[in-house]
């Protein structure tokens, strides 16, 4: 599906006037200061439900407002057998309405899909699957396992839903099994209660990643053999799913009581899961160049794109200041790619985008302009 409208009030500096875009390309130009980054702020807030530039929802706020709104129109986007210069065209009007509004002073949200109102994020995520590149998400490669688990955890929820609810569980009786960690007398009756939920849970949700993560892989690779890059010759994907699977974790916790006791939390289970991404044994974000690794994550992305495009569903990508980020020939690469994939994508740029330059020597698919100023867009 693809985002074809959008209308916020009280969201940073945007205008609350609707603006429809393209289920293919959306460019948006404007000065610094302009509105961009928030427009796209704005839509990931509807995938999300929260910033991808902020943690505190206050922050998003318009200032002297306590209350935002976005409501977006979703369409079925752009099928795979469809001529993709026709996209305009190929739009079989709208699929789904969602909305989201954040009350920061009185800490209340209500979600709405299709006019009803919903509990979980995840019904409005589930419609709207968001990939945001801009400068952070180069942290995936140079980052910490939190980085790479949330970008393998955002494709898992997409390919299955319910891992949003064997997550929440997962972490809930995590944090009781840390409570019980920290307290001064060790209750080693309690803990194994725990031990033993959490063991479960923690095979269930592992199967599922490992699953998502080979058709991630087989996807990847599917990338990297179109792209013919000999850097990238022996390097090693692997999940690690954050024990030692042939050992089950109910043993492994047990054996390590006395260590956790100290550290106070639980060492081994899928909060420590990682994509451990090598090259001849080492981790690239020692061996590869940043320009390496930014692609690395870029290619990356791509395949995310691919597993779910496979699936039938239509990723929405965000672009969001990368200019500065890869050169040409890397942007001209992702703007070919995300075509192939028939994704939908925005893009922002401080200076007027041209096409010719962006898609190299393709000729352009369908695409709609924008100028942003004062947080208006206004289509070219
Ligand atoms: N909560 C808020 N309420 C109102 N305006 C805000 C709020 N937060 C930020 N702004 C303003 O909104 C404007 C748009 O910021 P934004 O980051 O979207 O600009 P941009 O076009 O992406 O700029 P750049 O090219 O510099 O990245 C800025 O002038 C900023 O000061």
């Amino acid at each position: 599906m693809a985002l074809v409208k959008l209308q916020t009030q009280n969201f940073r500096n945007l205008a609350p006037d609707p603006v429809g875009f393209s289920p293919s390309f959306n460019l948006l130009y404007g000065a610094n200061g302009s509105g961009k980054s928030s427009a796209l702020e704005a839509i990931a807030y509807l995938g999300l439900g929260r910033s991808f530039r902020v943690s505190r929802h206050q922050a998003v706020v318009s200032h002297g407002h306590s209350k935002l709104t976005v409501f977006g129109a979703l369409d079925s986007g752009l099928s795979n057998n469809e001529d993709q210069s026709g996209a305009a065209e190929g739009t079989t009007g709208i699929a789904h309405r969602l909305g989201i509004s954040r009350d920061v002073s009185a800490k209340e949200t209500a979600l709405r899909v299709d006019g009803e109102a919903v509990r979980s994020l995840s019904s409005l995520a589930m419609h709207l699957p968001v990939s945001v590149i801009d400068p952070g998400v180069f942290d995936i490669v140079a980052g910490g396992p939190g980085k790479r688990r949330q970008f393998l955890d955002w494709l898992v929820f997409h390919v299955e839903p319910s891992f949003s609810v064997m997550w929440q569980q997962c972490q809930r009786v995590t944090s009781q099994r840390n409570q019980t960690l920290r307290n001064g007398r060790l209750d080693e009756s309690l803990l194994r209660v725990w031990d033993s939920q959490f063991g479960a849970l923690a095979e269930t949700l592992s199967d599922v990643r490992e699953q998502v993560f080979r058709q991630f892989k087989a996807a990847f690779d599917a990338v990297l053999q179109e792209l013919d890059a000999s850097w990238t010759e022996g390097l090693k994907l692997e999940f690690y799913p954050g024990w030692d699977r042939s050992r089950s974790l109910v043993d492994i916790l047990a054996s390590h009581r006395e260590q956790e006791r100290r550290m106070g939390h639980t060492l081994y289970g899928p909060n420590r899961a990682d994509i451990r991404l090598k090259l001849g044994g080492r981790p690239v974000a020692e061996t590869f160049s940043r320009g390496q690794q930014k692609t690395l994550v870029i290619l990356m992305k791509i395949a995310q794109g691919k597993v779910l495009s496979d699936l039938g569903k239509q990723v929405t990508f965000l672009l969001d200041d990368i200019n500065a980020e890869l050169d040409v020939r890397h942007r001209i690469m992702l703007a070919h790619k995300l075509q192939d994939l028939r994704c939908q994508v925005f893009i922002t740029s401080i200076e007027h985008p041209e096409p010719d330059v962006l898609w190299g020597d393709r000729d352009a698919p369908e695409y709609r302009m924008f100028h942003v100023e004062h947080g208006k867009l206004t289509e070219e």
